[in-house]
């Protein structure tokens, strides 16, 4: 990605050397009441890439394409590779992290396990300054510590594509890194 991006490797080998790995089990219990209930909200992930193994291949996982709910049939051992939030800031827009939600199932249980890889705990996230090139090419996000991003993350409730996007954008005219 930071090829394709033509970012220099130097910023992206500095924000990942002794990255950040979070694992995450998911149980979602059979519910008869599957319609009216969701078992993990509509959101993107805070990081910046998450890997998930659908475990015992329940259906469940949906991604958000153009206003749409898709399905991401589990497949034997194939993992899923998510684009997170952090990835969208540091990308400066180019990679937009994926929204999606996880639905039940009336009689079957769903197992996931998810391993979400962020930056190094030092770091400060923020669009990559190899990016960046005001006015042509000016910042669509602010820079902030891991800390604080996390922090508002976590103090909000999962509501779509928003919890970590909206803190770190910034306005009209205030374009400045
Ligand atoms: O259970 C899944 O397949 C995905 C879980 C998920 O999106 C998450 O833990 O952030
Ligand atoms: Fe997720």
């Amino acid at each position: 990605m930071a090829e394709a991006l033509k970012m220099d490797p130097d910023e992206i080998e500095e924000l990942f050397s002794d990255c950040l790995q979070r694992m995450g089990l998911n149980y979602y219990p059979p519910c008869p009441k599957s319609q009216q209930v969701i078992g993990l909200s509509p959101h993107s992930d805070a990081g910046a890439l998450s890997i998930v193994l659908q475990l015992n291949e329940t259906d469940g996982l949906q991604i958000r394409k153009d206003g749409k709910w898709i399905p991401v049939k589990p497949m034997p051992n194939a993992l899923v590779v998510n684009i997170g939030d952090m990835l969208e800031i540091l990308s400066n827009g180019a990679y937009p992290s994926i929204e999606h939600r996880v639905t039940v199932n009336p009689t079957v249980e769903r197992l996931s396990i998810v391993t979400f890889h962020s930056t190094h705990p030092d770091a400060e996230i923020g669009p990559a300054l190899s990016l960046i090139d005001p006015p042509h090419k000016p910042a669509l996000f602010r820079r902030e510590t891991l800390k604080k991003y996390y922090q508002n993350f976590f103090a909000q409730k999962l509501n779509g594509k928003t919890t970590s996007l909206d803190f770190m954008r910034l306005g009209n005219g205030d374009q400045s890194s």
